[in-house]
C-alpha cells in the first residue's frame, strides 16, 4: 500500500509526453520519420474519478428530464418511505396512501399519454424510478409496477376510448388502485393451461366470469381488477376484462373476492392476494378490445420485467451502501473488515455487477424508446439483475456477520425479497428457456407457450 502511495501517479508520468503530441507547435519540432511516442493520435486519459455509485458513468448517459425524475423519486422514497420501511415489514402492511403519494409525484404511469394522467416520460425514467423506489423496498416497487405496467400500460395500449378515460387518470394519481390477474393455482409459468372462463350472455350483453387466480399483487385493495380468461364466444381466446369491483360488489355481493395471502417471508410491506371468480358479471365493455390472446399479457409483463431489470439492481446498490459503511467501520483483527482483500474483493464484484446491469438496462431501455427492441433483450436483462441482485445481496448479508440478520440493517429484507423478484414475471429459469429457445431454435417447455 505505502509504496504504491509514493509512487508519481501514472497520469502525472505520461500527460507531459501527450501534452508534447497534442501541442501542434511542439509537434511540427519532430523529425518527419521519428517513431510516434504513443500509438493513438487522440489518446485518452482517465480524467474521471471514479465512484461506486456510478461506477460506468450512467448519469452522464441521462437526460435532465431523466436525472430531474429519478432524483424526485429518490428523495422521495428515502425521506418517505425508508423510516417506516422495517415497521410496515414486521406487520407485514401496506399503506394505500402510499399509492396516492406516488400518483401525487406522478410517478405512476410514466410512460403512458400525458393525454390521460400519465407523463409520456419514457423508459429509462421508468427504470430509474423503479430503481430509486427498490432502494427501499421491491414490494413498494411491486406495487407501483402493477399500476403503471401492468394496468395502466394495458388499458393505454388494448383499451377503449371509454376505458381509458374511465381508468387511467384515476389510476395515475393513485385514486384507484389496480391488479393485474394472469396467475392461477395450476398454471403459473405456464399460462396456456388458464382455466379461467368468461362466458357469453347475449340477452343481458355481458360476460360471465368464473375460475381463480392466485398471487395478484395489490389484488386485496384493487378497485379495478384486469382479470385474463378464456372467452367461450371467442374461440377461448384469451381475452382481458376490467372489473371494477365497487360496481360488482353492488349488484352481486359475494362472486368476487379477494382474500390475502398471509404468512409471506418475503415482501412484506407488499400486499398480495387471489381471486375468486364465481359467476361475476361484467359488461361488453369490460373487455379490452385490441388485446387478444396470450399476446396481451405477455406485452404488459414485457414492460414490467423491464422495470424490474432496473428496480432489482437499486436493491442490490443499497446493500452495497450498507455493506460498505458497516465494513468500513466495523474492525476484526485489528484492522476495519473494508480492509481485507476477500472483502473489497466482494465489494468489487458487486459494484462490477450493479455497474455493469445498469448500462444493460439502459441499452434496453433506449431500444424500447426506440421500438426497436425483443422480448428476448428483456428476458436476458430481467434474469440477470435478479439473479445477480439476489447474489449480492446474500453476500453483503454475510459481510455483516450476525448482524446481517436482523431488519434494522435492512439487508436481508431486501434478500428475502429478492427471492420473489426473482421468481415472478418469469422465474430465472424460465427467461433461461426463452433464450435458449432463442439461441437454439429448439423450445424446451413442452406444452405450448411457456413464458410467464
Ligand atoms: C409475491 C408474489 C407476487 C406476484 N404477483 C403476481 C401478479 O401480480 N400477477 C400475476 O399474474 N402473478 C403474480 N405472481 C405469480 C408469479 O408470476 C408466479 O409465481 C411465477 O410465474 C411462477 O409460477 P409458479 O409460482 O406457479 O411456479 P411454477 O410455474 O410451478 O414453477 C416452479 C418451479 O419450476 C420451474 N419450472 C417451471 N417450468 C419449467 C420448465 N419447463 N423447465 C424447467 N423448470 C421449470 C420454475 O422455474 C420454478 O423454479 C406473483 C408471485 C409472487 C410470489
Amino acid at each position: 500500500m505505502s509504496s504504491l502511495a509514493t509512487r508519481p501517479r501514472l497520469t502525472s508520468l505520461v500527460a507531459p509526453r501527450l501534452a508534447s503530441i497534442a501541442a501542434p507547435r511542439r509537434r511540427s519540432t519532430l523529425a518527419a520519420d521519428s517513431p510516434p511516442l504513443l500509438p493513438s493520435p487522440r489518446p485518452s486519459l482517465a480524467t474521471a474519478t471514479f465512484d461506486w455509485k456510478d461506477p460506468l458513468s450512467l448519469s452522464a448517459s441521462l437526460t435532465e428530464d431523466e436525472l430531474l425524475i429519478y432524483s424526485t423519486a429518490r428523495s422521495f422514497a428515502q425521506s418517505e418511505l425508508l423510516p417506516g420501511i422495517v415497521a410496515a415489514t414486521r406487520a407485514a402492511t401496506f399503506d394505500r396512501g402510499i399509492m396516492r403519494a406516488f400518483g401525487g409525484l406522478g410517478l405512476l404511469g410514466l410512460t403512458c399519454p400525458a393525454a390521460y394522467g400519465g407523463a409520456d416520460a419514457g423508459y429509462v425514467a421508468y427504470g430509474l424510478t423503479a430503481r430509486a423506489v427498490e432502494q427501499v423496498d421491491s414490494g413498494y416497487r411491486s406495487a407501483m409496477s402493477v399500476q403503471s405496467s401492468l394496468v395502466m400500460h394495458p388499458i393505454a395500449l388494448f383499451g377503449s376510448e371509454e376505458q381509458k378515460e374511465t381508468w387511467l387518470p384515476r389510476l395515475a394519481s393513485g385514486e384507484k388502485v389496480g391488479c393485474f390477474g394472469l396467475t392461477e393455482p395450476d398454471h403459473g409459468s405456464d399460462p396456456s393451461g388458464m382455466r379461467t372462463k368468461a362466458r357469453w350472455d347475449g340477452e343481458a350483453r355481458e360476460w360471465v366470469l368464473d375460475g381463480s387466480k392466485t398471487w395478484i399483487t395489490n389484488s386485496p385493495i384493487a378497485d379495478v381488477l384486469l382479470v385474463w380468461a378464456r372467452a367461450d364466444a371467442d374461440k377461448g381466446a384469451v381475452r382481458g376484462f376490467l372489473i371494477d369491483r365497487a360496481a360488482v360488489d353492488r349488484v352481486q355481493p359475494g362472486a368476487l373476492s379477494t382474500p390475502e395471502i398471509e404468512g409471506k417471508l418475503s415482501l412484506r410491506a407488499s400486499i398480495t392476494g387471489s381471486i375468486s371468480l364465481d359467476g361475476v358479471r361484467v359488461p361488453e365493455a369490460s373487455m379490452l378490445p385490441l388485446a387478444r390472446g396470450l399476446g396481451g399479457p405477455f406485452a404488459c409483463l414485457n414492460s414490467a420485467r423491464y422495470g424490474i431489470s432496473w428496480g432489482a439492481l437499486g436493491a442490490a446498490e443499497a446493500c452495497v451502501g450498507v455493506a460498505l459503511d458497516y465494513t468500513l467501520g466495523r474492525k476484526q483483527f485489528g484492522a476495519p473488515l473494508a480492509s481485507q482483500q476477500l472483502i473489497q474483493k466482494k465489494l468489487a464484484d458487486a459494484v462490477t455487477e450493479i455497474g455493469l446491469g445498469f448500462q444493460a438496462s439502459l441499452a434496453v431501455g433506449r431500444n424500447k424508446e426506440r421500438h426497436d427492441f425483443s422480448a428476448e433483450q428483456i428476458s436476458l436483462v430481467k434474469r440477470n439483475s435478479c439473479g445477480k441482485a439476489l447474489d449480492i445481496a446474500r453476500m453483503c448479508r454475510d459481510m455483516l456477520g450476525g448482524n446481517g440478520i436482523q431488519d434494522e440493517y435492512h439487508i436481508m429484507r431486501h434478500a428475502t425479497n429478492l427471492e420473489t423478484v426473482n421468481t415472478y414475471e418469469g422465474t430465472h429459469d424460465i427467461h433461461a428457456l426463452i433464450l435458449g429457445k432463442a439461441i437454439t431454435g429448439i423450445p424446451a417447455f413442452k406444452s405450448g407457450f411457456a413464458f410467464m
